[in-house]
């Protein structure tokens, strides 16, 4: 197969899809690997690298996309790049869908098939090509949220873990899957105090036996939401329903409960968001404050500690590209069922039901394709 590997063009996305090592891989199964100039740079890569493992460098994107069978790429394509896109094209990718409908359209007009990172789900339901990105990202929300709580940058000036004969702060969590869990570990390391909240009393009782002792859990429902608001200094948004918009859990109106210089660091915004007011921000304009409250709601947060997040992220991909590769997606996810629920759009349909449902667009068995 001929795979292109495009440089990423939003903002401060410094993540490749494939490293020189799994250029590598491709290429010994007999795979063509065109990787578009410097796309490996941010990460530490260099074009010599990849030609090294058998790759062959184009010096554009659109000869890139013009090439390839397969495109690897890490973040949802962004509008300049919605015309590169071929029909029968393999885009294999995140694409978070149901949070932005002007790329679910052109995706569908494209007549590409959309192989989403984000709802390839495993028997047990877990997510493996979510879950390194969303370590990255559980982990840095207490990083930048504990830098937003200084004074100078808008935060109620609170230390994290406080220190002797000075309470500590109070972080929320609004979610205890991946990112909640690692944003936990972080701000429980750190000295906070630190409530979890989720609707799975089956993974609260998991986090109840693992986390330490500054780390309690507690029902998620909007009477008890309304009530932790009033005295967090942190929360982290980091709810998850596969596929489908995330539902506001704090609402505008909440707002005005919480304490001056509360910091939001909503990671679901990526899925539309847990928190109303949050809308997406980039690296380079992170966040914005309403009533007093910080909110940063970066999308593609891992693009910031590329060296840590490419590595992470190709370590769980490499093993479904060489499949998709190999096989073309069709006999790959017909032999291997971990793809099926990955494919959200294939030539002009919907075959995602949450992101039909989020934007009341017609849907397809996915299976019609698959037959
Ligand atoms: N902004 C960024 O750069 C990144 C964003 N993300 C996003 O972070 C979000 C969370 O991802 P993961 O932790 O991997 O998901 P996950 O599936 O591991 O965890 C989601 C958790 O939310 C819980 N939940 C569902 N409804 C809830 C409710 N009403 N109240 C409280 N909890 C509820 C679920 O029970 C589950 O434990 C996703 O939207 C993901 O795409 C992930 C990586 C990077
Ligand atoms: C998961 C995701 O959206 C990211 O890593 O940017
Ligand atoms: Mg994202």
């Amino acid at each position: 197969m001929i795979i292109g590997v495009p440089k990423e063009i939003k903002n401060n996305e410094n993540r490749v899809a494939l490293t020189p090592a799994g250029a590598k891989e491709l290429v010994k199964r007999g795979h063509s690997v065109y990787v578009q100039k410097s796309a490996g740079e941010g990460s530490g890569f260099s074009d010599a690298e990849y030609e090294a493992a058998g790759a062959q460098i184009l010096p554009t994107i659109e000869a890139t996309y013009e090439i390839a069978e397969m495109i690897m790429k890490v973040k949802e394509p962004i509008e300049p790049e919605y015309k590169l896109i071929k029909e029968n094209q393999l885009l294999f990718t995140y694409f978070h869908f149901a949070s932005y409908e002007p790329l679910t359209k052109a995706m569908v007009e494209s007549k590409a098939v959309c192989l989403a990172y984000e709802t390839v789900e495993k028997a047990d339901r877990s997510l493996p090509l979510l879950v390194p990105m969303s370590e990255v990202a559980g982990r840095m929300a207490i990083q930048k949220g504990a830098n937003y709580l200084e004074k100078p940058l808008g935060g109620r000036g609170i230390l994290l873990g406080g220190v002797p004969g000075v309470l500590p702060a109070k972080v929320l969590i609004l979610g205890g899957g991946i990112v909640g869990t690692q944003a936990a570990w972080m701000a429980a390391g750190l000295g906070a105090d630190v409530t979890i909240m989720d609707v799975s009393l089956a993974r609260m009782r998991y986090l109840a036996d693992v986390m330490p002792a500054n780390v309690k859990t507690m029902m998620s429902n909007e009477y008890n939401i309304r009530e932790m608001i009033k005295h967090a200094d942190l929360i982290v948004g980091a709810v998850l329903i596969p596929g489908a918009k995330a539902p506001h859990l704090i609402t505008r109106d909440m707002l005005k409960d919480m304490k001056k210089g509360t910091v939001l660091v909503d990671v679901a915004v990526d899925q539309g968001g847990c928190i109303e007011t949050c809308k997406p921000t980039t690296h380079e304009n992170p966040t914005f404050i309403i009533d007093d409250v910080v909110h940063y709601c970066v999308a593609n947060m891992p693009g910031a500690v590329p060296y840590t997040s490419t590595l992470a992220l190709t370590n769980a991909t490499l093993p479904y590209a060489i499949q998709l590769a190999d096989k073309g997606w069709k006999k790959a996810a017909q032999e291997n069922p971990d793809l099926v629920p990955g494919l959200n759009v294939i030539n002009g349909e919907i075959v995602y039901k949450a992101v039909a449902d989020a934007f009341n667009m017609p849907y397809a068995m996915v299976e019609k394709y698959l037959a």
